[in-house]
């Protein structure tokens, strides 16, 4: 059983004036259990409507969804579940705790289980000082904190974030990269949406790309970096000791290698030159040059 299935999941926004907008085109993605998935893709590329989709929150003109083997219009497909939408906004007269209190009864957790597992994320989420503070008075990056403390309260089995990282300081984003990455460790299915290529570098198994409602290419992240191999910078030390440096193309490493120890030099680094997930990510979007 996959964690998240899509199966041809189509979207049109219906505006006024008789405007449309096709948001999802036939989207289909499976993400199993136990893996980070980013969800990478430009503004506008139906990122958070497959992720409202998923959650129930809107519907498809077309296509399913489903959540560890449940139909997403089932209401049990949410109770697996730990969501962070984008931009989160709450009822910013409770305090953190209350509002971590809240969330833990709508998931039926016992008062002793919030306590114990809100003072966790509460300490994990560094929000532990500010927990009896009303939401109103947080920062941007305290509610994106709280954002993620939600949903890990009730220690569900799938987590969809979208855009985790967003309004957040760079000790706040490796702050939630390493839970992204602990929630790996314990066999947690995490998907993500951003459209920072590095944040998809640091902790996904694999990417898919998305631009204007359509899925582009799904990839393991060290497939994608492996293949974006160009060649390699080979530094060497001469018989005379003295040191050089060279660039090799990719398909004369061997021969380039073989040759240099004949001719008794020692090799002291090979390093690839690549093409990284950011190049890989626009290539993918940008519009193709005609001639
Ligand atoms: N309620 C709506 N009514 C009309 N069009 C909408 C609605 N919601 C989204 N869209 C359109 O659907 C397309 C996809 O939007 P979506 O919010 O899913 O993109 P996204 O990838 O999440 O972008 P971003 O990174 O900017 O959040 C956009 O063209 C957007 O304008």
């Amino acid at each position: 059983m996959h964690a998240i299935e899509f199966d041809k999941l189509s979207k049109v926004f219906q505006g006024k004036k008789k405007v449309t907008v096709n948001a999802l085109n036939s989207l289909s993605l499976q993400v199993d259990q136990g893996e980070v998935f980013g969800f990478l893709g430009p503004n506008g590329a139906g990122k958070s409507t497959s992720i409202k989709i998923l959650l129930g929150l809107i519907g498809s003109t077309a296509g399913t969804a489903r959540i560890m083997g449940v139909d997403v219009t089932e209401k049990t497909a949410r109770s697996q579940v730990g969501f962070l939408p984008e931009n989160p906004s709450f009822y910013d007269f409770l305090t953190g705790e209350e509002y971590l209190r809240f969330v833990g009864k709508s998931f039926n957790m016992s008062a002793a289980d919030i306590s114990v597992r809100g003072s966790e994320v509460l300490n994990r989420l560094d929000l532990w000082e500010a927990r009896k503070r009303p939401i109103r008075g947080y920062s941007k990056g305290m509610v994106q904190r709280l954002g993620l403390a939600q949903t890990l309260i009730h220690d569900p089995a799938v987590y969809v974030l979208d855009e985790p990282m967003s309004g957040l300081d760079p000790i706040g984003r490796a702050l939630v990269k390493d839970i992204i990455r602990e929630l790996k460790e314990r066999g947690k299915t995490v998907f993500f949406s951003t459209h920072i290529t590095a944040d998809v570098e640091a902790v996904c198994d694999r990417v898919g790309v998305i631009n204007k409602g359509v899925l582009l290419a799904v990839d393991t992240v060290s497939g994608v970096l492996e293949r974006g191999v160009e060649g390699y910078t080979v530094r060497l030390f001469k018989p005379d000791g003295a040191s050089e440096e060279c660039v090799v193309a990719k398909a004369d490493l061997q021969d380039f290698i073989e040759k240099s120890i004949a001719q008794r030099c020692s090799i002291e680094r090979v390093e690839p030159k690549r093409k990284d997930m950011e190049a890989f990510f626009l290539e993918m979007v940008s519009p193709k040059q005609t001639s």
